[in-house]
């Protein structure tokens, strides 16, 4: 989410509640990330690659976490990320996101964007849309609520207290909602969902701003076998629609939505191919079992 969508969240969560309430969401609406869209644009994808990274490098206090990364993903491609822990999975979607400059390299989404000119809002509003890793509903907030304030994007929040939705966006929302499986829900306090349904619920709002990529971290962490199954139906829906980049550890998911899997390790690209050709990578299985 970003600034604009949590001060309308807060407002709002504000004028339901007594301030008694307050902290008791699990985010409480301030560990959000910067993921809302605001007015996605057009992404010049005529060269074949919604993103492209070329000699990345990131170092923290000389710690090299980024090392000659390279990597490219096309339209509508569901591209999954592995690797240990620390192999640069989050700091590589911290670049993408301006989360994080490189020291060095060039990020491009499209062929015509340089991301590395660009802030995270900024990059937000160009249509690629951040899930971190743990839920950041506005839980005092019903399911339909959730879902109208992410529409909210590029307006103010005088303008927003005059929102209303218009029949495309209705049909929108409604779409949405049977998508991320909430269509029974949509009364629900979003407080009151699963953690799985959370998460569905935070996809939806990044849906809303129609985002050209969407960068996932760890999206079945925490979910039930039920609720993964659910999330890998809902990915594979996404696809094609929309381009996404999922970092994640269970494999069992990963086989179920994969097609291209890259392994990073050590901040650049170890392997890269199907999970079973990746599996079956020596430097893969050294990494994995060595560490
Ligand atoms: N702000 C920072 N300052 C110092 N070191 C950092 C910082 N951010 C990341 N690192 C280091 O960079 C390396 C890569 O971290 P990163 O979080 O990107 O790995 P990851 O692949 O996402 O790991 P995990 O699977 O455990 O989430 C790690 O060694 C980490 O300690």
């Amino acid at each position: 989410m970003t600034p604009d969508l949590m001060e309308e969240g807060a407002r709002r969560f504000q004028e339901k509640l007594a301030p008694a309430a307050l902290g008791q969401t699990e985010s409480g609406g301030r560990t959000a990330g910067f993921s809302r869209i605001a007015t996605p644009g057009e992404v010049d994808v005529t060269h074949g690659r919604i993103l492209y990274l070329e000699d990345v490098n990131v170092s923290f206090d000389g710690f090299k976490a980024i090392n000659n990364l390279s990597l490219d993903i096309a339209p509508g491609e569901l591209r999954c990320i592995i690797g240990p822990n620390g192999a640069g999975k989050t700091t590589m979607m911290d670049i993408i996101t301006g989360k994080t400059r490189p020291d060095s390299g060039t990020v491009y989404f499209g062929s015509t964007i340089d991301l590395l000119r660009h802030n995270e809002p900024e990059i937000a509003s160009l249509g690629i849309g951040r899930k971190f890793q743990k839920p950041t509903v506005f839980e005092q907030l019903s399911v339909f609520e959730n879902l109208e304030l992410a529409l909210k994007t590029h307006k103010g929040v005088t303008s927003s207290m005059f929102f209303r939705l218009d029949s495309m966006q209705s049909d929108r929302l409604a779409e949405i909602l049977h998508t991320i499986h909430l269509a029974d829900s949509v009364a629900r306090m979003a407080g009151n969902l699963s953690h799985g349904q959370k998460q569905w619920l935070e996809i939806g709002m990044l849906l809303m701003q129609d985002p050209k990529l969407l960068l996932l971290d760890e999206p079945v962490a925490g979910m039930t076998d039920e609720e993964t199954a659910r999330t890998a139906e809902l990915f594979l829906t996404l696809k094609g629609k929309h381009s996404l980049m999922v970092v994640e550890h269970d494999m069992g998911f990963i086989r179920t939505i994969s097609e291209i899997v890259t392994v990073l390790c050590d901040g650049s690209v170890l392997a890269q191919g199907t999970l079973d050709q990746v599996q079956a990578d020596e430097r893969v299985i050294e990494v994995y079992l060595g560490r």
